[in-house]
């Protein structure tokens, strides 16, 4: 379990400082089953373990961060989740920042256990971050934005994702988007907070959303919020398309990417150089 001795710094300092040590990749640990294969690993809780393991060894030292994706251990059950409890508490002694990819969201009363669950001190599954789906309501999240912020975590809430089928959610609205209301929310809390630097409450805005961030009017500076950047590598999204969809925003930025790393296993020193590779075309 996490042991803190006194207050930690806040997220946002913690992840700004860890972009100017490792760089600005976010290194995905998705172990989906065809990527098991490729490894010549079991799908199973073995080939989990080895395959979770291996990719916090290579990436740990070159990224700013690793974002497991929770359904992928889910789907082993709860020796699944020991694993992802294991990965996390390697992760700490590592001294690498994680996001738990786990995109929970419920009613506020619900929503406190889930902060409990992955932000709190005394939980196996804390991580430094963790996603968040604000389909209920930006305040229904309340009780996991109050408990990132006494902690010294941070929280990452869906803005406008990399998947195609979210516009006909997030980009509707009269005159101001769904997504746009969100990331103003967002905003309001980083003000509060931080009024200067990141924030704790970070948003996931795709890195293919091409110039829907022009066409909403949504300004990310305003915002002071951490970006995470999914669909860099296997969705097809570039560095180049990252400069131009972000622009002024750069500085905000955490591209993340997990299969463009992952199918360079199994071998340590050729995901190292997969990560090296990504990290050095973010610089
Ligand atoms: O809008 C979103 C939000 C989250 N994701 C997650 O990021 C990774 C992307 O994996 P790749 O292999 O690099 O495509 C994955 O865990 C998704 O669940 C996203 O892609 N888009």
């Amino acid at each position: 379990m996490p042991e803190r001795a006194q207050a930690p710094a806040a997220f946002g300092s913690r992840l700004t400082a860890a972009i100017a040590e490792r760089g600005r990749l976010c290194a995905g640990i998705d172990p989906h089953p065809a990527l098991l294969e490729a490894w010549g690993l079991n799908d199973d809780v073995a080939g989990l373990e080895y395959f979770a393991l291996t990719a916090l060894e290579a990436f740990a030292p070159v990224a700013a961060a690793l974002k497991p994706q929770v359904a992928l251990f889910e789907r082993h059950g709860s020796r699944g989740l020991a694993v992802l409890e294991s990965l996390l508490a390697h992760a700490r002694q590592a001294d690498v920042l994680t996001i738990a990819d786990a995109k929970r969201g419920d009613i506020g009363s619900t929503m406190a256990a889930y902060a409990d669950a992955w932000l709190g001190e005394q939980s196996p599954l804390a991580a430094d971050a963790v996603t968040l789906s604000p389909y209920l309501g930006y305040e229904s999240l309340r009780p996991a934005l109050d408990l990132a912020a006494q902690t010294g975590r941070g929280i990452f809430v869906l803005g406008l994702t990399s998947n195609p089928e979210g516009a006909s959610v997030q980009h509707v609205g009269d005159d101001r988007s769904v997504a746009r209301r969100i990331i103003e929310a967002a905003g309001a809390d980083n003000r509060h907070e931080a009024p200067e630097g990141l924030g704790h409450v970070g948003l996931v805005i795709g890195a293919t959303v091409g110039n829907a961030l022009e066409r909403l009017d949504i300004d990310l500076a305003a915002a002071q919020a951490p970006i995470l950047a999914p669909g860099f590598g296997a969705q097809g999204a570039t560095a180049a398309d990252l400069r131009s969809t972000f622009g002024s925003a750069w500085s905000q930025l955490l591209p993340t990417s997990s299969r463009g790393l992952l199918s360079a296993g199994p071998h340590l020193g050729a995901l190292r150089a997969a990560a090296e590779k990504s990290r050095d075309e973010l610089a």
